[in-house]
């Protein structure tokens, strides 16, 4: 019994008469037959000190709970999986300012409702957006004892905010989004090339990550996919205004290839600086990134949940709920998406959670008109992710491993968070949920803790339940006995700034 060694040594505390040294708090054990471990999936026993909240050993093997000391919190949790949390690395929660929206004890409830551990906000939808130092301190101040998980923050590149960027990584933010298009917010409004070649030797020597929404409009007499747009104003509906295909043909592929050939045009500026495409969409994208990272260019993409389980022929009439930016596109594109992740090429999927309130969804049963290009972009997914991405992965051969390696290893690499987040490894938090691959659900209200309840995948029957989430080695979530409400939101800021190397 070697390996438990470490795990038995009790500290010395105190070094005064024995009456002064508390008993130390048990241990918890979390085992399975099925432990998703970097790189191999295994049966093991995650060990976990109760006062640091970290993973202290790793035992391949599922010890009888005699082998522990007395007291010790075991749990044998065969056959069901432990994964690590996931780290979404794409949510928008909207507080301060557009709390109505969504704010940080719904959101992150829904995130830890699903396993998901660590969430990265994002820039915009909240008032101010987090392009200060001045505006993140009111974010994390609006955040501050309202969260289920712990919780990142990412700032803002918008024009004339050049000089705030190196204050904003100094305070601890993830990395930085901009828009090549408008946000849908007026407060975050798109950058030029101009403003993003500033933005870029400002950041060129920071260890972080510049994001960028890259759907930009070509010019008008641009080729765009098989037609030529003839003039008419970009985005311009040509067809019925509650019509998918309307909205999706109004945002084609080119809007996204368009806009990676303009940031690349860039990338000479900062060749040190890592470069991240956010929900890549369209399939004529993997090519251009596949050529820039062979040429060496430090350019990662992301794709999310909907993109890869969801198509737009399946999509009704007036079904806003699957309006997004850039859209969902046709299940040909899906497929090549699942493709260029399986190769690695796309290394992480997020949820891009982007909720509004109901009302401007303007859904016919709202008493709206399903009118796609009024309603809000944004689809609702916080928490839904693993069970959905599960559903579908499974029947296309894809493995737990794999999918935690893009929900969880590689969004935490891409955030700067390896080393406490991401995987279950000795010294990192013990961030954990149990997944029940076999169980089915149907998605009603209860499964969806995001304030508005208006998701695509309402109604939905997916393969796979997270049974159980646990934060720093605490559980905040079980499907028995609900949220741990006595001890209540106890996640943390992570505003450490990123270390170099990137
Ligand atoms: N203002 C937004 O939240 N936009 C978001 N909207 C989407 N994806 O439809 C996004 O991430 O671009
Ligand atoms: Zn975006
Ligand atoms: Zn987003």
């Amino acid at each position: 019994m070697a390996p438990l060694l470490d795990t038995l040594i009790v500290p010395i505390t105190s070094l005064g008469g024995a009456q002064d040294i508390a008993p130390p708090a048990p241990l918890t054990v979390l085992c399975s037959t099925r432990v998703i471990l970097p790189g191999v999936e295994t049966p093991a026993s995650i060990v976990i000190s109760p006062t640091t909240g970290k993973i202290t050993n790793i035992i391949r093997s599922i010890p009888d709970p005699s082998a522990f000391p007395p007291g010790t919190i075991y749990h044998d949790y065969s056959p069901k999986v432990i994964m690590p949390g996931l780290v979404d690395a794409h949510v928008h929660l909207n507080e301060p300012g557009r709390t109505e929206w969504e704010g940080f004890e719904t959101g992150t409830r829904a995130a830890a409702f699903g396993g998901v551990t660590t969430i990265v906000d994002m820039p915009l939808n909240a008032i101010p957006p987090t392009t200060t130092v001045e505006n993140l301190n009111l974010k994390v101040k609006a955040a501050e004892g309202q969260c289920w998980v712990d919780v990142g923050f990412y700032g803002g590149v918008i024009p004339g905010n050049e000089e705030d960027l190196v204050p904003l990584v100094k305070a601890g933010v993830r990395g930085f989004k901009c828009f090549l298009i408008e946000s849908g917010v007026e407060e975050f409004p798109a950058v030029s090339a101009n403003d993003l070649a500033k933005a870029m030797e400002k950041l060129k020597g920071s260890p972080t990550v510049l994001m960028f929404h890259a759907e930009m409009l070509p010019p008008l007499s641009m080729s765009v996919g098989d037609s030529v747009l003839h003039g008419d104003p970009p985005l311009a509906p040509a067809g019925p205004l509650d019509a998918y295909s309307t909205f999706l043909a109004s945002r084609p592929p080119a809007f996204e290839t368009y806009a990676i050939e303009e940031i690349l045009s860039l990338a000479n500026i900062a060749p040190s600086l890592q470069l991240h495409i956010v929900h890549l969409s369209a399939k004529e994208g993997i090519p251009i990134v596949r050529a820039a990272q062979e040429a060496g260019v430090k350019l990662s993409a992301e794709t999310c949940f909907h993109y890869l389980t969801l198509a737009a022929e399946d999509i009704e009439n007036g079904d806003t709920r699957h309006k997004c930016c850039p859209p969902i596109r046709e299940g040909s594109n899906r497929d090549d998406l699942w493709g260029a992740l399986r190769e690695g090429l796309i290394e992480t999927v997020v949820s891009d959670h982007s909720p509004c309130t109901a009302g401007l969804k303007m859904l016919k049963e709202d008493g709206g008109d399903g009118d796609f290009f009024q309603a809000w972009g944004g689809i609702s997914t916080v928490g839904l992710g693993l069970s959905v991405l599960w559903t579908d992965g499974r029947k296309r051969g894809v493995s737990l491993e794999e999918i935690s390696l893009w929900t969880s290893y590689k969004t935490a690499k891409q955030v700067g968070l390896l080393g406490r987040k991401g995987c279950l490894e000795v010294g990192w938090d013990a961030d954990i949920l149990v997944f029940d691959p076999e169980a089915k659900f149907t998605v009603t209200s209860s499964d969806m803790h995001f304030k508005n309840k208006v998701s695509p995948y309402e109604n939905k029957t997916l393969t796979g339940k997270v049974c159980e989430t646990w934060l720093r080695g605490h559980q905040i979530y079980s499907v028995d006995g609900g949220f741990d409400e006595k001890t209540g939101a106890s996640g943390v800021m992570l505003l450490e700034p990123r270390a170099r190397p990137n």
